[in-house]
């Protein structure tokens, strides 16, 4: 069977840290809004056949009209409607795929500066380990702290990872992963989830591969982050047009 690969774009969070009036997935960075860059990304992929985009229920027709067809994003098959959580968007964006599908890329529209050559590392993890979550060790010490802000404990440095997007799994892992997430907190499993990995880790037997991302991979979360990636467009764009 050929090899299908299809993309989970996340834009239904309501950004409350960027305390913005738009959701920053559609503020603009250098003339072209978050969203735009992560689309495109998937959109310049060879070996990315389609993006499922989940969206605000109320952004639904903005992100068709305003996104998806003012850029002419060919790849986006559908737009679907998002939940009040992050997994819970992934799993109506799960809920919307084939079962055609081998491999699903789940990445934050939040995420402007995906590249090809982490796609492609993605990919080859995920040909032979079923699972695998781009990140970067992480640069600072790590404290876990108590209730009353004091440190208690200072973990390895090495053996952590800041975890990105993509998060990319075989198709019938992840949905089944994610539909005994479902039932277990149906039942009243408790505790956040905030990636797809931990739903895959907590879920079944499967151990999940880190990939080397990018630090410049950021997730656009606070004000500051919008200033970092208007500089990040500029420093890439001169770089690529050096190679040129
Ligand atoms: N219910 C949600 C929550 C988040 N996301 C998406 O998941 C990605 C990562 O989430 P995060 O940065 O936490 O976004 P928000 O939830 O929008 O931000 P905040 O927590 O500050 O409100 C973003 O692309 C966001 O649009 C989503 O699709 N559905
Ligand atoms: C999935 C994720 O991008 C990994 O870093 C992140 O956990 C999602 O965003 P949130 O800010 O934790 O909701």
């Amino acid at each position: 069977m050929k090899e299908k690969n299809v993309a989970v774009v996340l834009s239904a969070g309501q950004g409350k840290r960027m305390h913005s009036k738009m959701a920053k997935q559609y503020l603009m960075i250098e003339g072209m809004p978050v969203i735009w860059y992560s689309l495109q990304a998937f959109e310049e992929c060879p070996f990315i056949d389609e993006v499922i985009l989940v969206a605000g229920e109320a952004d639904m027709a903005y992100c068709r009209e305003q996104i998806v067809e003012k850029y002419g994003f060919r790849k986006v098959r559908r737009i679907v409607a998002g939940g009040k959580e992050r997994y819970h968007s992934v799993y109506n964006g799960l809920l919307a795929i084939q079962e055609d599908c081998s491999y699903v890329y789940i990445h934050d529209g939040a995420r402007p500066f995906l590249t090809q050559e982490i796609l492609e590392r993605a990919r080859e993890a995920v040909l032979i380990h079923q699972a695998c979550v781009v990140g970067m060790p992480v640069k600072d010490t790590i404290k876990i702290c108590d209730e009353a802000g004091f440190g208690i404990q200072t973990p390895d440095r090495s053996a952590l990872w800041q975890v990105q997007t993509p998060q990319v799994f075989s198709y019938s892992l992840i949905r089944g992963s994610y539909e005994l997430l479902m039932e277990a907190l149906q039942k009243g499993m408790e505790g956040t989830v905030t990636d797809d990995a931990m739903v895959v880790e907590r879920m079944t037997d499967c151990k999940v591969k880190l990939v080397e991302g990018s630090y410049s991979n950021i997730k656009i979360t606070t004000p500051e982050d919008l200033a970092v990636a208007g500089s990040l467009v500029l420093l890439l764009r001169a770089e690529k047009n050096r190679k040129k």
